[in-house]
């Protein structure tokens, strides 16, 4: 028997473009950063948008719009995820490349910021449909990404499959020598196909690590700690599961599809186990009872970790949110304004080009093996991961108490200031 795919919940609101640039424009005004790099950084450098042609199951061609922006490449290539969302377009996908370069510039890497994606609900399409929708993509948006130019990796609704097939049709379209030397194109792929251990874990187990260094940085015990997590995909399951490592419970989850709850604990690797078996939907979990959508953010809870969309904690829900720490895995799921509130009552945040940082670091070791030719072991990855992360979050700490800001605002300094002297040093703007 064919079963229907579970009904997805309410759609997102829109504004994460103004998100990104208020808290650009915030950290920019504080550092007093020259005006001419300011307004480099204000836009996207390119902007490529494709319409392309796929053959559906049932014979009929559909057409498709697929975005790659490309925001700043002062550090080095482009770097960021393809997202497969209704969502997606020219606007997301110009915040999303913009957080890139703030994050990729937090972390120290190499690296500018980039983003894109396909306007899709992939659930609607079967896999041998994705498969033809992201080959005809990567054939559209042919040269654009490259090895050493603008390197994809995997976002909501895409992953180590999707990294698989773009590698394998962007191969298709080179000469034999350089099949094998480019394999760092995208990253994020199958450990077979030239993928890196920890890559799979390591959105997640950076967002984990963010947390358990702020414990430890105020004398917090995890053990025992409750948390929720809005999103049970690659970020969500993963955060959970390192979480729950750890001694602290999982007490509520949110996906697309809906909210269950349990005071209790939920068990992370059996609500897994369900959602795979369920379509990828957590509704129905035999270990939790069911909730309104609305009541989430409201919960009783220690930790609060939105792993989904952006835009989700507004001015609606931020009065109501009893978690004294939100560590954001998704990107921009936290609006301007309702951080202020937040802020006004005492809640930490861990910003996401901080907390979810884990990813792109992750990425950055799979690249440099792929260059190098070398294959390092899950240990070394996570050791690496840990001590970049540290680094990272140390100095968010330090400069958030130097300058009397909120963390937020002290990770944007700290990568606004590396891009400034970037450019002052290639002496563009003495
Ligand atoms: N995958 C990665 O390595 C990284 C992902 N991120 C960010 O983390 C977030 C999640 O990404 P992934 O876990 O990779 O995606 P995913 O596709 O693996 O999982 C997304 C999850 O969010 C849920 N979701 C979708 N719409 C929702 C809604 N309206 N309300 C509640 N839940 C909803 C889905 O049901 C699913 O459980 C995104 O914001 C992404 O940009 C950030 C850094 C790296
Ligand atoms: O791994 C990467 O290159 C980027 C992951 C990503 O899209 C993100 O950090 O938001």
């Amino acid at each position: 028997m064919v079963t229907e795919a579970p009904k997805q919940k309410v759609q997102l609101k829109q504004g994460m473009l103004d998100n990104v640039m208020r808290q650009f424009s915030n950290a920019a005004a504080i550092i007093g950063l020259n005006s001419n790099i300011r307004k480099i950084l204000e836009v996207t450098n390119n902007e490529i948008l494709v319409h392309f042609p796929v053959r559906m199951d049932n014979g009929e061609v559909e057409i498709f719009t697929g975005y790659r922006v490309q925001h700043n490449n002062a550090l080095g290539p482009y770097k960021g995820g393809l997202r497969y969302h209704p969502t997606v377009d020219i606007d997301a996908a110009r915040a999303l490349a913009m957080w890139m370069t703030w994050k990729t510039s937090l972390a120290g890497l190499p690296y500018g910021g980039a983003k894109g994606g396909i306007q899709l609900d992939p659930s609607k399409y079967s896999l041998a449909e994705l498969e033809r929708i992201t080959r005809r993509f990567t054939y559209a948006l042919g040269d654009n990404i490259g090895p050493e130019l603008d390197i994809p990796a995997p976002d909501v609704n895409t992953n180590s499959q999707t990294m698989a097939w773009i590698l394998d049709t962007y191969m298709s379209t080179k000469s034999p020598a350089e099949r094998s030397t480019n394999t760092h194109v995208v990253t994020g792929k199958p450990i077979g196909a030239g993928g890196s251990e920890g890559r799979d874990r390591a959105t997640g187990y950076g967002v984990f690590l963010t947390i358990k260094f702020w414990a430890e940085h105020n004398g917090i015990d995890l053990k025992g700690k409750r948390f929720i997590v809005q999103g049970f995909g690659n970020v969500g399951y993963w955060t959970a599961y390192f979480l729950e490592n750890e001694g602290a419970i999982l007490t509520a989850v949110q996906d697309a599809y809906g909210t269950i709850h349990n005071d209790n604990g939920i068990s992370v690797e059996n609500l897994l186990a369900y959602s795979k078996a369920n379509k990828g939907s957590i509704v129905g979990f035999a270990g939790a009872e069911p909730l309104d959508n609305g009541e989430f953010f409201a919960l009783d809870c220690d930790i609060c970790v939105p792993a989904a969309l952006g835009n989700q904690i507004t001015v609606e829900n931020a009065t109501k949110i009893k978690a004294a720490l939100i560590a954001e895995g998704a990107n921009g799921p936290t609006d301007v304004e309702a951080e202020e509130i937040l802020l006004q009552r005492g809640v930490e945040i861990l910003p996401d080009i901080l907390c979810n940082s884990g990813g792109v670091i992750g990425s950055y070791f799979e690249w440099l093996q792929n260059r190098s030719g070398e294959i390092w072991q899950l240990e070394e990855v996570m050791a690496k991961l840990e001590k970049k992360l540290r680094e990272s979050f140390t100095r968010v700490m330090e400069t958030s108490k130097k300058r009397g800001v909120d963390k937020r605002t002290a990770a944007f300094i700290i990568a606004i200031q590396r891009l400034e002297d970037a450019y002052v040093q290639r002496g563009i703007f003495p």
